[in-house]
């Protein structure tokens, strides 16, 4: 904690850069998405969703949040993707002034603390022990903070449940207290200072993650090829990039009923998001191997 955090009126407006690291699946993009009140980050069942840092940006009348969402550590399996994913979630470290560490109620193990030994020791880390919906005896809720907290000196602990928007308002409080005193760093009505581009990218990827359960692998990725507006219509051309014709089919479905789904509720959410109409055309293409090759990644924007 700085002297300029703690000597803060209450009064005073208070902004700053929040980062929110955990393993993947802990919970991390739902909550985001709580805590800025918009669907920004995308969420799924599957694990390691989330391949880019995502601001999300929450502002009130005493302060504004701009929250960093990181990748999911990947401590197995590392090829050029989840090497890039590590380093994009040290570098966001480097430049926040509070840190949420995520984990999921009573668990626990070595993959946890390992993202803990990246943590900084000069700032506030708050432990925020999600999905507390799924522990029916509070008891044991305490014990296991005070198990994590012998293994790092947490700035506060905050049991939530994002999934059901529960003890969201006291996490933002909490927040709130370790944020320096400053003043607006977005505009007051930006909720994100990605591009709609980036944000279609994300929608179709959450689609396609859903609708194809846990079929397909996580090397599937999605490239925005054209976004033009045509007076109020936005003109997407998006292709999904999969390793084998296999997922291809996967993803076509019987008749290309499946792709045809996935694009239309796509479309939907992006409307919904940009407040306008889009025209939304989806193609998917075959790549093999793109998830080791170094120079693809570069043009994806990973490395
Ligand atoms: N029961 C319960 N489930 C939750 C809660 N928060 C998130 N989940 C579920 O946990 C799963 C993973 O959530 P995500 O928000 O995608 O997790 P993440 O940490 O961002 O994952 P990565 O993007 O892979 O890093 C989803 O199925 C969520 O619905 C919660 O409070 N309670």
């Amino acid at each position: 904690m700085t002297e300029e955090t703690t000597n803060a009126p209450d009064d005073s407006y208070r902004s700053g850069y929040i980062a929110i690291v955990g393993r993947p699946n802990v919970g991390k993009s739902t909550l985001l998405n709580h805590l800025i009140g918009q669907k920004i980050s995308i969420t799924s069942r599957k694990a390691q969703t989330t391949r880019h840092r995502i601001n999300g940006i929450y502002t009130d009348d005493h302060s504004q949040f701009v929250f960093v969402d990181t990748p999911g550590f990947q401590l197995k399996h590392l090829n050029a993707l989840n090497r890039g994913m590590n380093r994009v979630v040290t570098s966001s470290l480097r430049d926040v002034q509070v840190v949420m560490y995520v984990l999921e109620a009573l668990r626990y193990d070595e993959r946890d603390q390992e993202v803990l030994k990246l943590l900084p020791d000069n700032r506030p880390v708050l432990l925020v022990i999600n999905k507390i919906d799924e522990v029916a005896d509070k008891g044991q809720l305490f014990d296991f903070a005070e198990r994590i907290a012998k293994d790092f000196k947490f700035a506060d602990i905050v049991p939530v449940s994002a999934k059901f928007g529960k003890k969201i308002e006291e996490l933002r409080d909490t927040l709130r207290s370790f944020l320096p005193e400053g003043g607006l760093i977005y505009d007051a009505d930006d909720v994100t200072d990605r591009s709609e581009r980036f944000l279609a990218s994300e929608i179709l990827r959450e689609k396609v993650f859903r609708f194809t359960g846990e079929e397909l692998p996580y090397s599937v990725s999605v490239v925005i090829e054209k976004f033009e507006m045509d007076k109020k219509l936005r003109r997407i051309s998006a292709a999904i990039l999969v390793d084998k014709e296999a997922h291809k089919a996967m993803l076509l479905g019987k008749k290309g009923e499946k792709i045809k789904e996935i694009a239309t509720q796509a479309r939907l959410d992006m409307e919904k998001l940009f407040d306008g109409k889009v025209f939304l055309e989806v193609f998917i293409k075959v790549r093999s191997g793109w998830a080791d090759d170094s120079r693809i990644l570069q043009t994806l924007g990973y490395e």
